[in-house]
């Protein structure tokens, strides 16, 4: 299934690559992509330097894997229990890998829901293509929310902004959740930690910086949060750098504001995000 053991971690993950010389690495541990780099030669997502790689704790960086819970939306730990679980590999080619978590409702005693959480990553020369499906396997009706809580690489974030979100309104977690509506594009100057609420499936990072552009399109997922961390959060995070919210910024595809997902026994739930990186 074209499993290695990282080099610097010892942690099991699968290496994708495209004849043109495009990569992506996919850890287990928490179906944790790591990377995107084109082949073009740009590397489109931010993994810190402080990452702990140690199970259970969640990689910081790349596309942690929200589920079943965003966030403080319910019961769980933040963000659910996915990005802390190992994933096994049950498919994979050259260029593509799916992982599975087979949860037996045992995991957490605040959750239990017996579900299978199917994450699927094909790598493209200049784009990359997440697929995340949930299915209860129980028999009682299951609710969750989630996110691809994707960390990207940018040049300097005062340099960036979000397209896309214009007339958009959002909850500020920064203000208690408080209504507002978004007026242009999104820059970044302070702290910002948004859910953008019912958003359109297309939204733009222009990055001025770096003369590029990452278009990522979304389906199944009717919010997106936008988050960096800026300076005073950079500083309390253990596993993050104290400058590090300079070049990177997470728009997370997710099933958040909008109200939880509830699947009856036997249903399932698709949500998908493509990344592909352009030039201005
Ligand atoms: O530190 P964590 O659990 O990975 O969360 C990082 C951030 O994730 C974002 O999705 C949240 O909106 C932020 O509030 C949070 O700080």
């Amino acid at each position: 299934m074209g499993i290695v053991k990282d080099d610097a971690h010892g942690l099991d993950k699968v290496v994708l690559k495209t004849p043109q010389g495009a990569s992506s690495e996919v850890f287990l541990h928490g179906a944790h992509v790591t990377s995107f780099k084109t082949a073009s030669g740009k590397d489109v997502m931010f993994l810190s330097k402080e990452s702990v790689f140690k199970p259970p704790k969640a990689i910081r960086g790349g596309v942690p894997v929200c589920f079943p819970q965003f966030g403080q939306l319910g019961p769980l730990g933040q963000h659910g229990f996915a990005r802390n679980t190992a994933f096994e590999v049950v498919e994979s080619s050259d260029s593509s890998v799916t992982l599975l978590l087979k949860a037996s409702g045992r995991e957490d005693e605040r959750y239990p829901h017996p579900f299978e959480l199917r994450v699927s990553v094909k790598l493209e020369d200049e784009a990359l293509t997440q697929e995340m499906t949930a299915t209860n396997t129980g028999d009682k009706p299951m609710d969750f929310t989630c996110a691809l809580h994707t960390y990207f690489s940018v040049s300097s974030i005062e340099k960036v902004h979000v397209e896309g979100l214009d007339g958009v309104g959002y909850t500020d977690s920064l203000q208690g959740g408080k209504p507002l509506t978004q007026d242009g594009p999104v820059v970044f100057r302070q702290e910002v930690d948004r859910i953008y609420l019912a958003t359109p499936d297309t939204i733009k990072i222009v990055d001025e910086g770096a003369g590029s552009c990452v278009e990522i399109t979304k389906t199944g997922f009717p919010d997106a949060v936008v988050w960096n961390p800026w300076i005073d959060k950079s500083k309390a995070m253990g596993d993050f750098g104290d400058d590090e919210y300079q070049v990177m910024l997470c728009i997370e595809p997710a099933v958040a504001g909008s109200g939880a997902v509830t699947l009856a026994p036997g249903k399932r739930w698709t949500g998908t995000q493509s990344l592909a990186l352009s030039n201005l």
